[in-house]
């Protein structure tokens, strides 16, 4: 389960995305062109509050800049909210982070792998830091790696692998501690068919396990496909949501007719802009 409750970031911000958020917002420079901006600060997450369950799979949908990164990022602890409260499998993630951690398995598109360790030694590493017993470790690599079609790879170092090849390293890095809940920061993005499929299918694997799967995307595709839970973010806070089933039957134009999930989400963020625009002094 995760829960995050009136969860809220502001980053200070440099003159030149000053400058890109008053262009955009069309509004007076002094203002950063977000609820809750101001002419130094940006408020990236304004009140965010969801829930994910465990045996399912939440989609956070959201354009460019919506906030996803820095929500998923704070739910991973590598960012302290400014507010509000994220609760990771029962345990207090902002009292508790290393507890949190423990729970965890966040991957993003950036792998960051240590080049020059082996794939092996890299995932190696991270069920050494989790202190996954070596037994459990031996059971989990091997499963992992013919799942995702790497022991060939095992013994070449990370920095020869493939875009492809080392985000499935880092797949098998992120779960090889067997996490209750596990986290995706568009992790398809950038990757061929072949790549996307393995994450794809973790991720469906992963439910079928009972885990808690919290995923960010702009690919629709990618919600209809896997997402039982969704929720629509923009501007730092959940828009819509619920049941993938239950947002899609709500959604009915002035005929009666069913729109597609992308033209829900279309007008419900002309929705939220009209309404901000409106608000604007
Ligand atoms: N460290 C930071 N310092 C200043 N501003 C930041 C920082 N991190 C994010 N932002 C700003 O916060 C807003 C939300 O960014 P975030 O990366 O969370 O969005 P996103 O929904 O993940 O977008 P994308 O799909 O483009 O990755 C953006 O306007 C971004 O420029």
């Amino acid at each position: 389960m995760i829960e995050v409750v009136d969860l809220t970031k502001s980053f200070p911000i440099s003159r030149q995305q000053r400058r890109e958020l008053a262009a955009q917002s069309a509004a007076p420079s002094k203002t950063a062109g977000r609820p809750g901006a101001s002419a130094t600060n940006l408020q990236a997450v304004a009140g965010a509050t969801f829930r994910c369950r465990p045996g399912r799979v939440f989609a956070l949908l959201g354009p460019n800049g919506a906030g996803k990164t820095t929500v998923l990022r704070m739910i991973a602890t590598l960012l302290r909210p400014d507010g509000g409260r994220i609760s990771i499998a029962g345990v207090d993630a902002l009292a508790d982070p290393v507890a949190a951690r423990r729970r965890l398995g966040f991957l993003t598109g950036s792998t960051k792998l240590y080049e020059r360790l082996t794939a092996e030694e890299n995932v190696r590493y991270a069920a050494d830091l989790h202190g996954v017993a070596a037994p459990d470790y031996k059971r989990r690599r091997d499963a992992l790696f013919g799942a995702l079609g790497i022991e060939a790879y095992a013994g070449r170092r990370a920095g020869q692998l493939s875009t492809g090849m080392k985000q499935k390293i880092a797949i098998a890095r992120t779960v090889i501690h067997d996490p209750e809940v596990v986290v995706f920061d568009e992790a398809t993005s950038g990757l061929d068919v072949i790549a996307a499929r393995a994450i794809i299918q973790l991720i469906k694997d992963c439910r079928a396990q009972g885990k808690t799967v919290l995923f960010s995307t702009h690919i629709m595709s990618e919600v209809t496909m896997l997402a039982d839970d969704l929720a629509v973010f923009h501007r730092g806070r959940v828009l819509a949501g619920g049941g993938l089933e239950e947002v899609l039957a709500r959604a009915v134009d002035e005929h009666g007719q069913r729109r597609t999930l992308e033209d829900e989400f279309v007008r419900l963020i002309d929705a939220a802009e009209a309404e901000l625009g409106e608000a604007r002094p």
